[in-house]
């Protein structure tokens, strides 16, 4: 009984993998260590170096783990460059899916929870987004991950399988004792970036556009805490055993906060008065982007401990020092 988490050596993954241990679960981690690093796996989960496309391995170690899930993490995940090599983010996010479902189903496995992302939904028409909004991706990575949760619709049809989609609106965040946190070799996320430029690795930030159409100019998003979106992975993991139907869910707090409000935060907690630059806007960035996220909550019964930016800057801010410590930190 052994959940197989790919992507557990990055972000969200070896969050989820720290959550699922501290449920009482068995974890192997599969990770390419593309992005990822070895020493971000919690110490108590299995680890296989590999692709999550490589279908011998994954049908392998679905055996030799005695693995009866999976949580799907791995994948590339940069909007804009989705927008630059839009095939290659095909390859890892679709193509990849594709073989890892493949496996999956040939194995019998009957539970599988992926990673998506409210980029599914483009441009919506309003705030906040429901789950049943139409999916109209404006950007590559969007539609990469809308097309793995077609093929997994289908195949929950086909197959013996039940899956939960999870629509992760901005992560952010660290666990807040420390085990793990954001460690990008290419940061773009923006309260990364910020905490990086408070901490001195970057020498300073810039904000993609203030022509939107919002109330200061800058793009809104929902921030979500890490350690709350693994724990519902946790939740969407006993819900598809209990017997859950498939569905799709948005994973945020369901308010938003502008560009300009989150260095405002970061300021603020960290009493760093770091260097700010306007800079043209980013292709493929929506100008907002909140959660309606009520059916996380009905459905599996979430209860988000960290709705807080303060909070959420805090644990981002702790963990950038902790790296400083341990020399891993990106180039700026
Ligand atoms: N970070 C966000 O705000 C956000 C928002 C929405 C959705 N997501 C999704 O969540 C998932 C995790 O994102 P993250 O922020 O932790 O990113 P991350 O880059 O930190 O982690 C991804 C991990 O997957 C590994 N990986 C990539 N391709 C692989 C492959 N083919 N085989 C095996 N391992 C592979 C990488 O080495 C890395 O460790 C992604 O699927 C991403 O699209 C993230
Ligand atoms: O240095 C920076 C970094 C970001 N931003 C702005 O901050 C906002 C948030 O940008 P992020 O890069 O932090 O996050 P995105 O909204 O682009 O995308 C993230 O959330 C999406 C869902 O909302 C996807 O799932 C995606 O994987 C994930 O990277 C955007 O308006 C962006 O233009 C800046 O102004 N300066």
């Amino acid at each position: 009984m052994t959940v197989l988490v790919t992507g557990g050596a990055g972000y969200i993954g070896s969050h989820a993998a720290l959550a699922l241990l501290d449920a009482g679960r068995h974890v192997v981690v599969l990770d390419n260590l593309s992005q990822g690093h070895r020493w971000a796996v919690p110490a108590g989960a299995a680890f296989v170096e590999g692709d999550c496309g490589d279908y011998e391995l994954v049908g392998k170690l679905i055996t030799d783990h005695d693995v009866t899930a999976i949580m799907h993490f791995a994948g590339s995940i940069i909007v804009p460059e989705s927008v630059v090599y839009p095939l290659d983010y095909y390859y890892n996010n679709t193509v990849n899916s594709r073989a890892l479902a493949q496996a999956t189903v040939d194995a019998g496995i009957r539970h599988f929870i992926f990673s998506s992302t409210a980029g599914v939904y483009g441009e919506p028409a309003k705030t906040p987004i429901l789950e049943d909004f139409p999916s109209k991706p404006i950007s590559p990575y969007g539609t990469s991950k809308m097309m793995t949760e077609k093929m997994l619709a289908d195949a929950s049809v086909a197959h013996d399988m039940n899956y939960v989609a999870l629509r992760y609106f901005n992560v952010a965040g660290a666990d807040p004792k420390g085990r793990a946190g954001q460690t990008s070799r290419k940061a773009t996320h923006l309260i990364k970036i910020a905490s990086q430029a408070a901490t001195g690795v970057r020498s300073h930030l810039e904000i993609y556009g203030e022509d939107y159409e919002t109330p200061d100019g800058t793009c809104i998003r929902d921030y979500i805490h890490v350690s709350d979106l693994a724990n519902a992975h946790v939740l969407a993991l006993e819900y598809l055993e209990n017997g859950g139907e498939s569905d799709v869910m948005n994973c945020g707090y369901g308010r938003g906060f502008s560009v300009k409000e989150v260095i405002s935060a970061v300021k603020e907690v960290s009493g760093v008065d770091f260097p700010v630059k306007l800079a043209e806007r980013r292709p493929g960035d929506p100008a907002a982007l909140i959660a309606g996220a009520d059916r996380v909550r009905e459905k599996l019964g979430w209860v988000p401990k960290h709705d807080d930016l303060e909070m959420i800057v805090r644990h981002a801010l702790d963990w950038e020092e902790s790296l400083k410590n341990r020399q891993v930190v990106d180039a700026a």
